[in-house]
């Protein structure tokens, strides 16, 4: 099969991980868009060519161009949307209907949509299909164990790329992959969206334990059962399984969990040691998608009958002030189980 060639791309969303994608690309020799929705941050861009906020100490290299203008979509044949979820469908809309033809549309976040419950292929799908646009537009998603500044120092890294189309994932895997960025492909939309939404649930509940002063066992009890939850959660909603022992499902559940990196273990962390949710949030510069993600996956899983007790008490923990110590005690009062049982 040809690989179609892309030779435009718009990285839209200039937060860190927007920030390490556009200068990963530029590093290759690609032409780059990297938008932000603040004038004065694209500004700052253009000037600095380096995101100060965001990612400081990674050099922006020439061809990564720092825009306001959002109608640079309509001169790429692929655009990698870096916008946090709750931002997200507002931003799509803007540049839906800018779009031509046969461009590739990457989500590269991790979150499900609060009111509505959906994944980001299904907002870009619920935006394309209000204004109706015709065209040939291909739906996918980027995710796997990849810290914005991990990948932006060039450390070996390793992802996935998902597109029902095959042929959309190998050019999105050939764009993306470099000497030290591995880009495995997948047809597997849905478990690669939900792996990497409720990952970061995963790791606050971690991080809750870490803070709580528990030790190796418990983190990994914790990994290992959530990620029994979040396969029965994909494979309720037509997920592949094997998709959940995959870069995107156990690799990136390992890194956020155990990774001082991670903003989603961090907030958890804050909250084992007796912080309120709107001190250990005050105190963060970056979005930890976990949290809002814990309510769209609580009311998900409710909805679909599928039994989540570490994402319940992670639930109850941020949204009704529950006590991290009494959440974990009833994880471990629950009726006995034999482990391949599903719930
Ligand atoms: N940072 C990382 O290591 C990785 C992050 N991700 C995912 O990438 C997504 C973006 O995260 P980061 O870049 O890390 O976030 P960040 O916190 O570093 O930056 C967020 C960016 O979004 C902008 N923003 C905030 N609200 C907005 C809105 N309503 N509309 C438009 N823009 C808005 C901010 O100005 C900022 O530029 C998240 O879903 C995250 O889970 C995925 C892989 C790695
Ligand atoms: O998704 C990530 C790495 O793969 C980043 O995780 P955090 O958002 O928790 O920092």
């Amino acid at each position: 099969m040809e690989i179609a060639k892309i030779k435009k791309t718009a990285v839209i969303g200039a937060g860190s991980w927007g920030t390490a994608l556009a200068k990963l690309l530029g590093d290759k020799g690609e032409q780059v868009y990297l938008w932000s929705h603040r004038s004065e941050h694209a500004a700052a861009l253009l000037r600095d060519r380096e995101n100060k906020k965001y990612l400081p100490g990674a050099r922006l290299p020439e061809n990564v161009q720092p825009t306001d203008d959002i109608r640079v979509v309509s001169r790429c044949q692929c655009v990698l949307m870096v916008v946090p979820s709750h931002g997200y469908r507002d931003v799509f809309a803007r540049l839906a209907p800018l779009l031509v033809e046969d461009t590739s549309l990457v989500s590269a976040v991790k979150g499900i949509e609060i009111g509505t419950r959906h994944t980001m292929t299904q907002v870009m799908a619920d935006e394309l299909q209000k204004i109706g646009t015709g065209k040939k537009l291909y739906l996918g998603v980027l995710s796997g164990p990849s810290f914005a500044e991990e990948v932006a120092a060039g450390q070996p890294t390793a992802v996935t790329v998902a597109f029902k189309e095959q042929h959309a994932a190998r050019s999105v895997q050939h764009l993306l992959s470099t000497a030290f960025f591995r880009v495995y492909s997948s047809t597997d939309v849905i478990g690669l969206e939900i792996s990497a939404s409720m990952k970061n649930v995963i790791a606050i509940a971690a991080g809750i334990a870490d803070g709580l002063g528990y030790g190796l066992n418990t983190r990994a009890a914790l990994i290992t059962r959530g990620l029994a939850e979040i396969t029965r959660l994909g494979v309720k909603l037509g997920a592949h399984p094997l998709t959940f022992s995959g870069l995107g499902g156990l690799g990136d559940l390992v890194l956020t969990c155990t990774g001082s990196l991670s903003r989603n273990r961090t907030v958890g962390l804050k909250l084992g040691q007796g912080k309120s949710l709107p001190q250990a949030l005050a105190e963060m510069t970056m979005v930890a998608e976990g949290v809002k993600t814990t309510k769209s996956c609580f009311n998900l899983a409710k909805e679909l009958g599928v039994e989540m007790p570490i994402l319940e008490q992670t639930y109850q923990v941020l949204y009704e002030g529950k006590d991290c110590k009494l959440a974990v005690e009833e994880l471990f009062k629950r009726s006995l189980k034999e482990e391949m049982e599903m719930g």
